[in-house]
């Protein structure tokens, strides 16, 4: 028996850092939404008890280190799953990019094993599994736009935002998130407008939404990697409505109305760029597979 799933990637419409909590995490104000660019799983059960990580990536970890790993492991130690899994994953996601790709491995692992092992959990329980693996699992077991709070495991859903194209461009190096944390100086930073970008969502209106896009750990990375300022200020020239870095980076989005300007952002950056992808919006949830 297989089942089949999409993982997709995620991006921070706006990302702000309330303070810095006891635990060592950081409370967070994000408003999250699903881009059409997916990791595909192919879960296969096995009648023995392993776990089996298969990536054609040299990036992706094949152990226990891969969260899709981490996700059947957790499911399976708390409901005494006997049976095992094979999890081959065909990475389309760009690795350590700030689009939440093993995050969304994992989330997509919870709710392919959910079916695959006849758990019937709701979105809600797998969710809340999800954030034991990692602060961005819960949002990406739903998919959809959210309004993530806390250190990102507190969702609350947020109509679609109005259409449009995402151009996304990654350069060549892998970002840490710990380490973006880690430098972030609170007293330095502008923080986003979440309420603007809540209501623009909601008003459908997209001027809004790019007036509002903001993100207070790109001033960190910026500051570690000038090529990340360099490709947004290329997305700039070339026409983007709304420039801004996803998560703790390195990639940069920009958005999109116009066909026109999406062909001309996507040539333009192809070439100057190791990683280009022009994609649309999501926006919905994610079905309980
Ligand atoms: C940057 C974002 O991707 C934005 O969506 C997330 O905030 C990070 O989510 P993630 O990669 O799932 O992060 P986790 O694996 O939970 O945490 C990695 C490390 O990032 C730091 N971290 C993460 C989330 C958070 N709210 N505060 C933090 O300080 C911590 O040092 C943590 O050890
Ligand atoms: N399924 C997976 N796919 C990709 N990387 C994985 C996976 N599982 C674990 N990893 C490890 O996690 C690290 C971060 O990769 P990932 O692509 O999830 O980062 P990210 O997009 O920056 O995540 P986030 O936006 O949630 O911070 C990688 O360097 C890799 O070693």
């Amino acid at each position: 028996m297989k089942v089949l799933i999409k993982a997709p990637a995620k991006i921070n419409l706006s990302l702000d850092v309330l303070h810095k909590r006891p635990d060592g995490y950081h409370e967070v104000e994000m408003i999250m939404t699903t881009i059409d660019l997916a990791d595909r799983l192919e879960l296969t059960l096995l009648s023995e008890d392993e776990i089996k990580i298969v990536s054609q990536n040299r990036f992706v970890p094949d152990d226990q280190r891969n969260l899709a790993y981490q996700a059947a492991k957790l499911l399976k130690e708390k409901f005494h799953v006997k049976k095992g899994v094979k999890i081959n994953i065909e990475k389309t996601i760009p690795v350590a990019a700030g689009l939440a790709g093993g995050s969304s491995d994992a989330a997509a692992t919870l709710r392919g094993l959910n079916k695959l092992w006849q758990l019937d959990l709701s979105l809600d329980e797998l969710a809340e599994l999800g954030a034991q693996i990692g602060s961005d699992v819960s949002f990406c077991v739903y998919g959809g736009t959210a309004l993530a709070t806390g250190r990102g495991e507190k969702i609350k859903e947020l109509p679609s935002p109005p259409s449009c194209w995402v151009v996304l461009a990654k350069p060549l190096i892998g970002v840490s998130t710990a380490d973006v944390y880690g430098r972030l100086q609170l007293k330095d930073v502008v923080h986003p407008n979440t309420d603007g970008m809540i209501e623009a969502i909601q008003n459908q209106d997209f001027a809004g939404v790019c007036r509002n896009v903001g993100n207070v750990l790109e001033g960190v990375t910026l500051n570690l990697y000038p090529e990340v300022a360099q490709i947004k200020e290329q997305m700039h020239r070339f026409g983007a409505d709304a420039v801004l870095m996803s998560g703790s980076g390195p990639t940069v989005f920009a958005l999109v109305q116009h066909d026109s300007r999406m062909h001309r952002l996507y040539n333009g950056l192809r070439g100057f760029c190791d990683q280009v992808f022009a994609v649309r919006l999501l926006g919905e949830r994610n079905p309980l597979d």
